[in-house]
């Protein structure tokens, strides 16, 4: 398994997002990233919105979400901003019900499913119907919460679903893994986050302490968050995936001229590869040159810097997308813990998420602090 380094993922994802210095000023509104988030019942409320908001917090243009109508009175008056389809309703049946949202869905990039979502046999016949619909459309969608309980009954559902990114946290991963009689022990954590995500064919993000990113093979994510575990950081998650996801596929469009010949993932990492061994060649020169200034020291975290772009080359571009999202809700839940300690909240966590974005992600705002 690979450690990524996330000042690495961070830079590597830059690549990606839509710039924001005024270069790329033909960008329409809408152009990056369009997200919808289905979730939301009589029961919770909070899931749906923290998802969301944490999609357009981090730079989506446009966040729907479709839920319950009595969710959808509640997510109305924490936000306006959020464009909500009361259509989860129990008076449709749940073809029509699915239908609607499935019409949605042809008009953003990315779909989140599960957020608050809950067990209730409706609103899981609803999502059921959706997920099979998406797949048809091959949506990117990204499964959370209690989607996933939904593919713990139901696997075949996003059996062999490629364009899915599912988001387990420990116990959902657990009842993932009985479903498919996949053992886990916590030495071989990561053999069944692979295992799961080969026989599922989706992409696997396991959150924990250590991030887990998966798509048969894995990488980790070690960046440092909070040690308050306060619920609806999981929802933030799967919002920012989403973002991230929506931004993949506005570069490979390109429609962020900066990035306008964005290479496929293959090239991407054949193209890292050959530079990162012209680099390597240089400075490993300049180093060797200089070993006497920078001390023996310096010349090894050269070498250590140049060895992560070389672990860098070859991570697909999903991957990618989900660790610096990974990376990111970290940072947020950090600084949400610093200003707040026992107090901190997922609200706090929405209202910090542009700040750590600008500081951490945009390079002009990085650069000023280092
Ligand atoms: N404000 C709102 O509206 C919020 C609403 N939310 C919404 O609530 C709904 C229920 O979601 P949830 O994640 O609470 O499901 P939950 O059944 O407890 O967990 C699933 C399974 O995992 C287990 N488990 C969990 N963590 C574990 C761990 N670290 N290590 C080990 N096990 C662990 C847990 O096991 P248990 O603790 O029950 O033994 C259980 O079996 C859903 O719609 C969600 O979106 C939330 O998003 C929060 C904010
Ligand atoms: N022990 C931990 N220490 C630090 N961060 C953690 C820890 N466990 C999980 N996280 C992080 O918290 C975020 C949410 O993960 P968690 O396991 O709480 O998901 P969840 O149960 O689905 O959340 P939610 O409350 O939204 O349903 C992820 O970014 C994850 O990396």
């Amino acid at each position: 398994m690979k450690i990524l380094h996330s000042k690495s993922v961070v830079r590597e994802t830059r690549a990606f997002m839509p710039p924001i210095d005024g270069s790329a000023s033909g960008l329409r509104k809408g152009q990056s990233g369009r997200i919808l988030v289905v979730g939301g019942s009589s029961e919770y409320t909070g899931a749906p919105f923290y998802a969301s908001m944490a999609a357009l917090r981090s730079g989506a243009d446009i966040a729907h979400v479709a839920c319950h109508p009595r969710a959808g009175a509640a997510i109305r008056t924490l936000s306006p901003e959020l464009i909500v389809h009361p259509c989860l309703d129990p008076v449709l049946t749940a073809n029509e019900a699915a239908q609607r949202v499935l019409e949605i869905a042809k008009r953003v990039h990315v779909v989140v499913i599960g957020p608050g979502l809950s067990r209730d046999s409706f609103m899981l016949d609803v999502a059921a119907r959706i997920l099979l619909g998406l797949k048809e459309q091959e949506k990117m969608v990204v499964l959370d919460a209690d989607a996933l309980f939904l593919c713990s009954q139901r696997p075949e559902l996003v059996n062999g679903y490629r364009n899915a990114v599912l988001t387990p946290n420990h116990g959902e991963f657990l009842r993932l893994c009985e479903t498919l009689n996949i053992p886990v022990s916590d030495n071989e954590r990561v053999d069944a986050v692979n295992l799961l995500s080969s026989r599922l064919g989706c992409c696997i993000v396991l959150k924990g302490e250590e991030d887990i990113v998966s798509n048969g093979t894995s990488v980790c994510i070690r960046e440092r968050g909070s040690p308050r575990r306060c619920g609806g950081q999981g929802d933030l998650l799967s919002g920012i995936i989403a973002t991230f996801i929506s931004w993949m596929l506005g570069a490979k469009a390109g429609l962020y001229s900066r990035q306008a010949n964005v290479p496929s993932t293959k090239d991407i990492g054949d193209k890292h590869i050959a530079d990162a061994l012209k680099g390597k060649t240089r400075v490993l020169e300049e180093s060797r040159l200089s070993r006497n200034a920078i001390g023996d020291a310096g010349a090894a975290s050269v070498i250590v810097n140049l060895i992560d772009e070389d672990v860098m080359a070859d991570v697909p571009v999903l991957l990618l997308m989900c660790s610096a999202a990974c990376i990111l809700v970290k940072q947020v839940a950090r600084r949400a813990f610093d200003m707040k300690g026992r107090a901190m909240t997922a609200t706090l966590m929405v209202d910090v998420v542009g700040d750590v974005f600008s500081e951490s992600f945009d390079e002009a705002e990085s650069k000023k602090r280092n």
